[in-house]
């Protein structure tokens, strides 16, 4: 997504950063190939309500303002108008305009303190909600309204802001992974690993690799931790940590399992001294899954 914007009001470089990311999640989870761009002003609380006066005849000032420049048929949002969005094309653009956004940086920082999260997470759903009302979304009717909070939903986990990150919680997770390390059975490789998996009922689910005289029947720590979980009735996870003597990302085959229940969990991985984060979807690109056999 080309992003035109308009800084009246001083923003973080890594906010921005990220918002940019979300923008580009948004029309992928959108299912959209078109290039697309939007203008998005991020500017003061005075500027916002002027602009909410001026066009919607709200004197007051908001966190966000969209002003669609597509015109969707009803009850259609952007990922099923290809045909509509290769009109819009614009030659001098390169892309297809889909509106402008305003953004109040002061709101935005009162509704992060308030929510108790950061100012990058407040940010980035303020402008994903934006972002899906130019994309035909909208929250007027309650089916409406439940389309437009699961596509919300959709971008924000993609963009993995769906909770912030505790360090705490993370080192403690990482621990939980070493100490199952030495559980582990793994007399032929005398390669020992460790998992553990945080499920978001808050759970932790443990693993070690498991070895066989008849080689190819070794498990991984990674599928006994998901294995075990999903046995106890755990179906979402968010995180999950691994630890082994030297960098061990998941093997292919741990990858799409985990995928199969979780593919945008965070992947931790410790050895000594170390920790390196990745997720799912960097590991395991375009991923087979669960609905890929839909349409
Ligand atoms: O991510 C990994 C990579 C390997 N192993 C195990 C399988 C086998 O027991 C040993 C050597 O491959 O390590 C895991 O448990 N997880
Ligand atoms: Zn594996």
């Amino acid at each position: 997504m080309l992003i035109d914007w308009d800084i009246r009001y001083q923003t973080d470089d890594d906010i921005l950063e990220k918002m940019q990311a979300a923008a580009d999640l948004c029309l992928k989870c959108e299912n959209v190939s078109a290039h697309c761009a939007i203008s998005v002003c991020m500017c003061d609380d005075e500027t916002i309500q002027e602009i909410n006066r001026q066009y919607r005849g709200i004197d007051r000032s908001t966190d966000v303002l969209s002003f669609p420049s597509v015109r969707y048929p009803e009850g259609k949002t952007a990922g099923s108008c290809p045909a509509l969005l290769r009109q819009e094309y614009d030659d001098e653009y390169g892309s297809v305009f889909l509106g402008d956004l305003f953004i109040s940086v002061p709101h935005m920082a009162a509704q992060a303190r308030e929510y108790g999260h950061s100012e990058m997470r407040e940010a980035v759903y303020l402008l994903v909600h934006g972002i899906c009302h130019l994309m035909g979304y909208d929250h007027i009717e309650d089916d409406d309204k439940k389309r437009m909070r699961a596509m919300e939903k959709k971008i924000l986990s993609a963009a993995s802001v769906t909770r912030d990150t505790d360090p705490e919680k993370d080192e403690q997770l990482l621990e939980t992974a070493r100490e199952a390390m030495k559980k582990s059975y793994s007399p032929y490789s005398s390669y020992p690993v460790g998992a553990a998996l945080h499920s978001t009922d808050g759970r932790i689910f443990t693993g070690c690799n498991i070895e066989n005289a008849s080689f190819g029947l070794t498990n991984c720590a990674e599928r006994t931790a998901l294995f075990k979980a999903v046995s106890e009735g755990a179906l979402s996870f968010d995180t999950i940590a691994i630890a082994a003597t030297t960098k061990a990302w998941p093997c292919g085959a741990c990858r799409q399992v985990l995928n199969e229940f979780a593919p945008d969990i965070r992947i931790l991985v410790t050895w000594p001294g170390h920790v390196e984060e990745k997720k799912l979807t960097e590991l395991l690109p375009e991923g087979f899954g669960p609905h890929s056999m839909d349409q």
